[in-house]
């Protein structure tokens, strides 16, 4: 949900995540493609609603002390969950990634303990082709097509919610940027899993 006319938020948080990350506010850190191909770059932000903490790299400090970029990411994902679902989810974590480079994520499932049904990610920067395929694992010539579900594009200032823990049991998820392209997703994440 997002388009060209509702995206001054969208240019705003894109930009904030930019300068932050260039001025040293927003530390963001970048890790080897081979040895954690799910990440390639995050920050991770623990919410108001139960922990009140905001971490990155395993260090925690209280969300108000988040970069801007990161709360306003989480305000205007609430707000369009809130559209899209006609409730607002539950979120008290936000993890960023930053794609460069050609970096894309490969076929996971967010399916970690402790994690929440509902999971909303805002996309900012480069479109993106994300893909869903059957988690159930099929193999031969062919079997990629037979277990893709759903292919779109994610657009700039687009929020994607995946509502229920039905999709993570289920699916896995690609995401393929074409250009620069930063995710901030929404999450919750039970205060004993952190
Ligand atoms: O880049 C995205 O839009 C989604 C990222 C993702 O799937 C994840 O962080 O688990
Ligand atoms: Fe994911």
């Amino acid at each position: 949900m997002g388009g060209a006319t509702v995206n001054a938020a969208a240019d705003k948080i894109f930009r904030l995540y930019q300068e932050q990350a260039l001025n040293g506010g927003l530390l963001l850190r970048r890790y080897p493609l081979q040895k954690n191909p799910h990440l390639l770059t995050f920050y991770s932000v623990r919410g108001i609603l139960l922990s009140n903490y905001f971490s990155h790299n395993g260090n925690t400090v209280p969300l108000l002390e988040a970069p801007s970029a990161v709360q306003h990411a989480m305000d205007l994902i609430r707000l369009r969950s809130l559209k899209a679902l006609g409730r607002t989810p539950e979120f008290n974590e936000v993890l960023s990634a930053a794609y460069l480079n050609n970096q894309k994520m490969s076929f996971h499932t967010d399916d970690e303990m402790g994690l929440g049904p509902t999971i909303a990610s805002l996309s900012l920067g480069s479109d993106a082709v994300m893909r869903f395929r059957l988690r159930r694992c099929k193999k031969g010539p062919g079997a990629d097509k037979v277990l893709l579900h759903l292919k779109l594009t994610l657009r700039h200032g687009d929020v994607l919610v995946m509502d229920g823990a039905h999709v993570q049991k289920n699916y896995v998820h690609a995401v393929e940027p074409v250009d620069l392209r930063i995710a901030a997703t929404a999450r919750f994440i039970s205060p004993g899993e952190s």
